[in-house]
């Protein structure tokens, strides 16, 4: 779900500077004939591996530039290029939202050489200007789902309650609703905005095939299996809605056709209350609004308007006539934006790397598997049992939690010492003490560093697998992310060899 709220601190729309180039490694700016074309979100980074093809046996000057080049991090002298989409269905689109009652905007669709598809400003754009308003008629919501499907839904949601305890969820209705317009698009009313929807979405990690899903960060798996999960339980309950309602398809809904319509609700919906972040009757897809791409330095505040009927997304920035114009779909770190989203941003700050993996492998001199498996759950009992993760500048204090405890050692716990040393652990833990001991809090730099080591040899090993792939942009997202993964792992190593507070 997007999230149209202020939440970044930079005043700069994010413009990285390089061009991307299309997988056929063509170095010029994208020209969009298809929404197909335009379908792959990109991060600037793909120009550079594309025509770089980074592999191993490329020298060390060459192989950094092409990270750099990964990281956004290359060439302020690259300008992002950028051509306005004016095909027809584009101008189809825009003959529609008028018809619809939507008011003309300083938007227009273009294709960015960093980004992919996106909007430009057509003018000069002032802080505090509205830019998008989308009509109430226009929204999709399970409130104007309910007058068009009415006692259906009522229906289902009561058998839903009484089966399930909880309401039918607001995301599985829209992708229902979103698979049935395509079934009958000339009917439905909404053929101008169906043309625009993406035709497929192979960079999302949920449509990888197994190789590459297994280079994913482990975090990023497990997110991936539930987020399939989550898609497998709303296909089952919608074949069970449907079973009664067999009347609403055209043909068959197979789960692939509803697996898109799922990822068109995940990729394209806000919320409309966005401090309330459940889908429960909150979420809606806003024709028009859903082309604008994120950046993590965008300030945008959303709200629906009750005079204009509307819901209005304001830019807290000003942007000049030729520029993409950003929304901020939430402070998250690339990880979570590729499994959601399906691409990776340059230089995000809310990158981290989680450790849990390597924390639970991690053998510590001295210590037996039963002592072991008992700190791991007296960790789970605390709350502190994994979310282990490193920051660019510093280590979560759960994962100081968790070290402390695994340097306890020996660890008897019917022992006298043992148990002095768990309610001290205890101690450090509500801030009540600075340290175990001495010896203990010496110890967790020491072995901190050799869980980096782990990380950073997965880090390196990943790299190497994904350096000999045939670049895609999959395969681009997975470096990006393991190299920034790299990066954070090598920034806390060096911080422990000087010796820095963690
Ligand atoms: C709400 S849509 C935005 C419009 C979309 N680019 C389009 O052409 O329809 C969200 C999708 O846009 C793409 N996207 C958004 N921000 C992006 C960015 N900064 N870089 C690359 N792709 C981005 C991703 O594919 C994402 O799933």
């Amino acid at each position: 779900m997007l999230v149209p709220a202020s939440t970044a601190p930079s005043a700069t729309p994010n413009m990285p500077p390089h061009k991307r180039r299309k997988p056929d490694g063509k170095d010029k700016a994208v020209q969009c004939n298809s929404p197909e074309d335009s379908l792959s979100p990109a991060t600037n980074s793909q120009s550079s591996v594309r025509s770089g093809r980074t592999r191993g046996r490329k020298g060390r000057t060459s192989r950094l530039r092409a990270e750099r080049r990964i990281k956004g991090l290359e060439g302020d002298s690259c300008k992002v290029e950028s051509a306005i989409i004016k095909d027809q269905e584009y101008l189809d689109f825009l003959a529609w939202l008028k018809n619809m009652g939507c008011p003309r905007t300083k938007l227009t669709l273009a294709e960015f050489s960093n980004t992919g598809r996106g909007m430009m400003a057509t003018k000069n754009i002032k802080a505090g200007e509205v830019i998008v308003q989308v009509p109430e008629r226009n929204l999709v919501t399970m409130k104007t789902l309910q007058s068009i499907y009415g006692a259906r839904i009522a229906r289902y949601d009561a058998f839903f309650v009484s089966s399930f305890g909880k309401k039918v969820n607001s995301h599985m209705i829209i992708a229902l609703h979103i698979a049935l317009l395509v079934q009958s698009p000339e009917k439905s009313g909404w053929l101008p905005y169906l043309r625009l929807l993406p035709k497929k979405f192979d960079t999302m990690p949920v449509r990888y095939p197994p190789e590459l899903l297994e280079l994913l960060p482990q975090n990023a798996q497990a997110h991936v299996r539930k987020q399939r999960e989550k898609i497998m339980a709303d296909y089952q309950c919608t074949m069970d809605f449907l079973h009664s309602n067999n009347d609403l398809l055209a043909r068959p809904l197979e789960y692939e056709e509803y697996e898109w319509a799922w990822l068109v609700v995940n990729t394209r919906c806000i919320y409309l209350d966005a401090k309330k972040q459940v889908a429960a009757d909150n979420i809606a897809l806003a024709p028009m609004l859903d082309f604008l791409n994120h950046t993590h330095d965008a300030k945008t505040e959303g709200f629906f308007c009750t005079k204009t009927k509307s819901y209005q997304i304001k830019t807290l920035l000003p942007y000049k006539k030729g520029e993409q114009v950003f929304i901020n779909y939430g402070p998250h770190d690339n990880c979570f934006i590729l499994v959601e989203y399906g691409f990776v941003t340059p230089d995000n700050p809310y990158n981290y790397v989680t450790v849990d993996n390597d924390f639970a492998q991690l053998s510590i001199p001295g210590e037996t598997a039963v002592a072991k498996r008992e700190k791991m759950e007296l960790l789970d009992m605390a709350g502190y049992f994994n979310d282990y993760v490193l920051h660019r500048n510093d280590v979560s204090f759960r994962l100081l939690v968790g070290m402390r405890l695994r340097l306890i050692n020996p660890f008897h716990k019917s022992s006298v010492a043992t148990q002095m040393a768990i309610s001290q652990w205890h101690n450090v833990v509500n801030g009540e003490l600075d340290q175990i001991s001495a010896e203990n809090e010496q110890q967790v730099p020491v072995h901190l560093e050799r869980l980096c080591d782990a990380m950073l040899a997965d880090a390196k090993r990943t790299l190497a697998i994904l350096a000999r792939k045939k670049t895609t942009f999959p395969v681009m997202h997975l470096q990006q992310v393991w190299i920034e993964a790299r990066d954070i792992v090598l920034s806390i190593i060096d911080k422990i060899q000087r010796k820095e507070t963690l």
